[in-house]
């Protein structure tokens, strides 16, 4: 299993200069932030924007060299080690000006800016994200998508109107409980296969990673497509099954978001073309089992919406490119993201005997019998389960940060931050600091339960709570309108699996 967990940034749409972002982790902390004004320092008697600390440009070359081999201070620094590395030489905001072809960029690290700059976002927030798959959708294959916007890609209106779309179905807690079952075989397979491929030591593969890939889009699938792919089948499906080449083209539109988006190189020109193919697999295969439900939902006429599937929904209230882009968004969206959050969390177990201990002397309690299906009131029986995916989730976020624009004026670190400024709010910074989370590089899933009777029940151990926190310190899914979509998803293909691996290891 990958070692440098905390390490990865979430391709995709995540990953700040990437363009990833969070949401809230409590309706009673939404409630408690609502009543107070982060809006504390007029404007106009805080710090000019020119003023806030950065590295200084150079004439003619701005800071572009500060980035490079040999010469520059942060070459190839990944984005946590680089954001520690200013944070440490500059405070807790930070300007990043002329990069070329970028406008500034402001850093911050403290939530309460965060809450601030959340505050300011308005009904249609703005966070620019993949401009090369707009620009596939715009220029490459503006044929198929016909002006279509993506909820990943677009502004304004454009992504209000999608957004709208799939927000219905997938904000509706009844339609997520008819995907339960099949999340459950999914998980199901997902752990049979993990024992037909572990080594004669009982090892995992060094290829662990991407078999998490395949089922995060065996389950990505269930929601987009209406289908079961066969990415976890015994034999493997062959290179030309629609399961293979979905994952060779997700895997391959991913690595080259990073390449494209965020580091450009003179190679970027070859590279469009293996995207634009890997967007056009996606496409071909979307749009086959999109069709299949065209003529299931001809032969079924009248069923109510609230028995009808996401894709079902999704195409009786708007059209076949629609529903191919709102595929295309969960498959950029929801694989990486939630592979790496399951890969972190079995990391952070597997180097905890004491956690181990505690989740399986919970999953004994709840569900006796292994192999049961694990309904959604068994999840809610199961409060260690969630503490363990958050806790892994707040040390090694798979999102480090967000990105927005500020929809208003206003007052960062004492600083004067002008509607339209490009804000990067480095969340893992606020997850991993001691004045949010004492000790906070040791796992300690006890910090998220409810009272401490529970903390220190058996093996469990006192640790100080993290409702002390300052709710923006802890945004794994983003926050406001534009917070993750598929977070109920997420969390219950996360935690099913990793309850029924920990229940077959007992
Ligand atoms: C553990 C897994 C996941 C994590 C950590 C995660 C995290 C995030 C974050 C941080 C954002 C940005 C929110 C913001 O800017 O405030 C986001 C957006 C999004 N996520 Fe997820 N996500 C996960 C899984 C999924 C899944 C499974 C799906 C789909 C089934 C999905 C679909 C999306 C989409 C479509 C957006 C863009 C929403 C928009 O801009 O309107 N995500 N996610």
């Amino acid at each position: 299993m990958n070692a440098g967990v905390g390490k990865k940034l979430a391709t995709g749409i995540a990953a700040v200069t990437n363009n990833h972002a969070l949401f809230c982790h409590s309706v009673k902390f939404r409630q408690e932030t609502n009543r107070s004004n982060p809006q504390t320092q007029d404007f106009g008697s805080a710090l000019p924007y020119e003023a806030i600390p950065g590295p200084k440009p150079v004439p003619l070359i701005g800071n572009f060299w500060r980035f490079l081999p040999l010469i520059g201070s942060y070459p190839r620094d990944n984005q946590v080690e680089l954001v520690k590395k200013l944070k440490k030489r500059y405070g807790k905001i930070i300007k990043l000006s002329s990069l070329p072809g970028r406008p500034d960029i402001v850093i911050v690290c403290d939530p309460k800016d965060f809450e601030k700059i959340y505050r300011t976002e308005g009904i249609w927030p703005k966070r620019d994200a993949m401009p090369s798959y707009k620009y596939y959708r715009d220029h490459v294959r503006n044929d198929f998508f016909d002006g279509v916007g993506s909820m990943v890609t677009e502004q304004g209106r454009e992504w209000h109107s999608i957004r709208n779309v799939a927000n219905t179905p997938m904000l509706n807690p009844k339609v997520a409980s008819k995907y339960i079952q099949p999340i459950n075989e999914v998980a199901s397979d997902f752990v049979e296969r993990m024992t037909r491929i572990r080594g004669r030591d009982e090892m995992l593969p060094a290829t662990f990673s991407n078999e998490l890939n395949k089922w995060a889009l065996e389950s990505v699938a269930l929601l987009a497509m209406d289908t079961r792919l066969g990415c976890l089948d015994d034999p493997e499906s062959p290179e030309s099954s629609d399961a293979h080449r979905l994952v060779e083209a997700v895997l391959t539109m991913m690595k080259l978001t990073y390449d494209l988006d965020v580091s450009p190189s003179p190679m970027s020109a070859f590279r469009r073309k293996e995207f634009n193919r890997a967007v056009d697999v996606q496409i071909d295969i979307s749009m086959k089992y999109i069709n299949r439900c065209v003529e299931r939902i001809s032969r079924k006429e009248g069923e109510s919406s609230e028995t009808q599937s996401i894709l079902e929904h999704v195409l009786t209230t708007s059209n076949k490119t629609v529903a191919c882009v709102v595929a295309i968004d969960m498959l950029h969206a929801g694989i990486d993201t939630t592979a790496r959050s399951m890969e972190n969390a079995l990391v952070h177990l597997s180097t905890n005997s004491r956690a181990q201990r505690c989740l399986r002397e919970e999953l004994k309690l709840v569900l006796p019998e292994v192999d049961s299906p694990v309904s959604q009131e068994d999840v809610l029986k199961l409060p260690y389960l969630k503490a363990c995916i958050k806790e892994s989730m707040r040390i090694t976020p798979t999102a480090i940060g967000s990105l927005r624009e500020v929809g208003k004026d206003v007052v960062l670190s004492g600083y004067q931050i002008p509607k339209g400024t490009v804000v990067a709010m480095y969340h893992v910074e606020a997850s991993n600091s001691p004045e949010e989370f004492p000790e906070p590089q040791k796992y300690l899933p006890e910090r998220w339960l409810r009272d401490s009777e529970e903390a220190g029940r058996g093996d469990r151990a006192y640790a100080p709570s993290a409702r002390n926190a300052n709710p923006f310190s802890f945004l794994p899914f983003g926050f406001g309108p534009r917070a993750c979509i598929g977070q109920r998803f997420a969390n219950l293909e996360m935690e099913i699996l990793l309850a029924k691996k920990m229940e077959g290891d007992v």
